[in-house]
């Protein structure tokens, strides 16, 4: 091909060479396929050649009677017809028959599009065949690799599912995306070079050399990557372990055409490699559908046909509605099959009687006895066997790297998400100090007399407060913000739940120790707080830890909010009663009998009662009026008015650790609970 026969459309976008079509069956077996309007697309179209998959780790994928069911049936009409309905009419409202009795076959080498109107169950189906329905959603038939029948944990770790919505750190750039998934994602026996060259391979592999040190991006905040470039990230992520099965989700659903063509054609090229390739696909356009290999086409949770774009063809031909020329098959075969409003009873009847056409077809039959080809059928089954026990039904764990390596990678990137926020550091530092010099300024040179001591008193609560407000609100988005990704990353078997915590909790520690300090650094000698200075070195201490007692409770909200406005919502009014028990606004002893057990969580109580033994303990005198009655003349006097005892002080610091490792608990078990939940 000379360069004047060059596409621009292609090779201007750094894409590489298109050529011009020739003979399609002789460019199959080159590696490269037709493109109508474009030509032929060579693999050299992306950056490098994609890695192919070795002969014995080809995949055939094949499921049988696949049905599916949803509960659909609330609590109200459950009750209701627990005690109204027929038996018949109980079970209809508690079960939806969403996907029926579906078979079907992938092999390698093959893209096989999921095609039908909305509504057919195209993505329930899709979700049935990675284990992943929703909860109220019940799966019974057989899905087999190889013909072996196979289980979550192992599909899982032999094969990758790029979903509808792309969900990524938008603050890292594709780079640091990268690597944080290799280093999750590869073997555990690899070695960091290794994944760093594999990186650089995928990098060049989606042709994301142009943006490689470039953000994702935030909506709405912060410009990053196009909407093609994250669908190619997404591959890319995918791609690192080279799976042999990759399942994708309505891969061009947001993009223009142009990026639609281009994500069809990794596909192609993916399948081109010897992996098994399925997706779903929303109104592909006819370039679309000349690309794909298979089609199985979806009608009322039935399938209507699965075989070749050619075999669809003359299917329907047969069943006298062949596709009219110059029509978009794609486009013509949804619409036979949609559900039209109004006339559904006659729509019906015609999908119900394609498919049963279909299943009574050669091609439907030939199907039907693929898919229930069990072991013993195929040539290699014995290595699948072994590969498929070595790859993870044999370890029972979904998880590819250690415990450790799963901790250093989240750590690594829960930092670097905290450092690629400056702005964010800047202000919480900046807000610590205006605060500090504010109460500073305004309690500035206290004397220790009786007005002193009120003011002390007061502003030493303060810090409670401003320390317990300022650290809740910081961390009370964290788990809610984040939790549709960490779900997602641990459903795909990158990192258990605990390593998460630990590493998002520990990432933010140095904030919780530093700005504390900076904090009391600042105001404590403005205001003329006990000047002894290891009392001050116990100050800091104090403070420290109620800063993260108040953190520790802001993870257990983020952990229980379902989204940061339900966060930011319970916040405030879930404080309060542990604000009241501080005993600076109701005296200890006055505290209701039924609410003694809520003030054992107050930090607020711990925090204060230390705060003032260390500021009062060796305060013998106290400047008071001669004519004053209530002036009290030392520390001792000033905490007796609190009930605060100074024997206690131990007890407090000892309480503040207990609490502060209570609520972390409290917030790991919600999490956990919430993943367990939404399996
Ligand atoms: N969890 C569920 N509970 C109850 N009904 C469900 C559930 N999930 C899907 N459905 C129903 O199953 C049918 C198929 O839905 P599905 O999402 O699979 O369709 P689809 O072909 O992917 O459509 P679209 O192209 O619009 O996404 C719909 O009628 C939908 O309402």
């Amino acid at each position: 091909m000379n360069n004047e026969e060059k596409i621009p459309l292609f090779s201007s976008n750094g894409y590489g060479d298109v050529d011009q079509g020739n003979d399609n069956s002789s460019s199959e077996s080159s590696g490269s396929f037709r493109v109508p309007f474009y030509g032929t697309v060579t693999s050299s179209q992306f950056g490098i050649p994609l890695r192919p998959i070795p002969v014995e780790e080809r995949i055939t994928y094949s499921w049988n009677s696949i049905n599916v069911f949803a509960d659909t049936a609330t609590a109200e009409s459950r009750n209701f017809c627990l005690c109204c309905c027929s038996n018949g009419e109980y079970e209809n409202l508690q079960k939806k028959h969403l996907v029926k009795n579906v078979n079907g076959v992938a092999r390698p080498g093959e893209l096989l599009a999921i095609l039908g109107s909305s509504g057919a169950g195209k993505t329930t189906l899709l979700n049935a065949l990675t284990f992943r329905s929703s909860k109220n959603i019940s799966v019974t038939g057989t899905r087999c690799v190889n013909g072996n029948p196979v289980h979550s944990t192992a599909l899982t770790s032999i094969s990758a599912y790029v979903q509808q919505a792309d969900m990524f750190i938008g603050t890292l750039t594709v780079r640091e995306h990268l690597t944080f998934q290799a280093l999750v994602r590869m073997d555990r026996h690899l070695k960091y070079d290794q994944r760093i060259a594999r990186v650089e391979e995928v990098i060049s592999e989606m042709s994301l050399n142009k943006c490689e040190n470039t953000c994702i991006g935030v909506p709405g905040r912060l410009k990053g990557l196009s909407g093609g470039e994250q669908k190619r990230l997404s591959f890319a992520s995918e791609m690192l372990t080279n799976p042999s099965l990759m399942f994708c989700d309505e891969p061009t659903s947001g993009l223009d055409s142009f990026m639609a063509l281009n994500v069809v054609q990794i596909l192609k090229q993916m399948a081109h490699t010897g992996k098994t390739v399925i997706c779903t696909i929303h109104q592909p356009s006819s370039e679309l559908y000349a690309m794909f290999d298979k089609l199985l086409l979806m009608a009322e949770g039935r399938i209507a046909f699965l075989g070749t774009p050619e075999e669809a063809d003359i299917f329907f031909r047969e069943l006298d509605a062949p596709c009219p020329k110059n029509y978009n098959p794609a486009d013509y075969f949804i619409q036979l099959l949609a559900i039209v409003p109004d006339n559904e009873e006659s729509c019906r009847h015609a999908v119900n009687m394609i498919c049963d056409k279909y299943e009574r077809s050669l091609t439907g039959m030939e199907v039907t006895l693929e898919s229930s080809t069990k072991v013993g059928d195929f040539l290699k089954n014995t290595e699948t066997e072994l590969w498929l026990n070595g790859t993870s039904n044999g370890r029972k764990s979904p998880y590819k790297a250690s415990w450790c390596a799963q901790f250093r990678a989240v750590l690594w990137r829960s930092w670097l998400s905290i450092l690629k926020e400056p702005l964010l550091v800047r202000v919480r530092l900046l807000q610590t100090i205006l605060v500090s010099l504010i109460l500073g300024s305004i309690y500035y040179g206290q004397v220790v007399n009786q007005d002193g001591v009120m003011n002390i008193n007061g502003v030493l609560f303060i810090f409670l407060t401003n320390l317990t407000f300022q650290n809740v609100f910081a961390v009370i988005n964290v788990f809610s913000a984040e939790l549709p990704l960490f779900l997602r990353e641990h459903k795909n078997g990158m990192y258990r739940t605990d390593v998460y915590f630990l590493g998002k909790t520990i990432a933010e520690i140095p904030f919780f120790v530093f700005l504390p300090l900076v904090f009391i650094s600042i105001c404590y000698f403005l205001i003329g707080l006990n000047s002894e200075m290891p009392r001050f070195f116990v100050a800091c201490g104090i403070v420290v830890l109620v800063a993260n007692a108040a953190t520790s409770f802001g993870y257990l909200i983020s952990c229980l909010s379902s989204s940061v406005s339900m966060a930011l919502s319970i916040g405030p009014p879930l404080i309060m009663p542990f604000l009241l028990f501080g005993g600076f606004f109701l005296n200890i002893d006055s505290i209701p009998i039924y609410f003694e057990w809520l003030s054992y969580f107050s930090w607020f109580k711990y925090g204060n009662e230390a705060l003032l033994i260390n500021q009062w303990q060796n305060m013998t005198d106290i400047q008071c009026d001669e004519n004053s009655r209530n002036c009290p003349r030392n520390g001792h006097v000033v905490l007796e008015m609190y009930n605060f005892k100074e024997d206690d002080f131990f007890l407090d610091i000892y309480a503040m650790v207990g609490l502060i490792l209570f609520f972390r608990l409290a917030a790991f078990f919600v999490l956990l609970r919430r993943t367990y939940k939404d399996q």
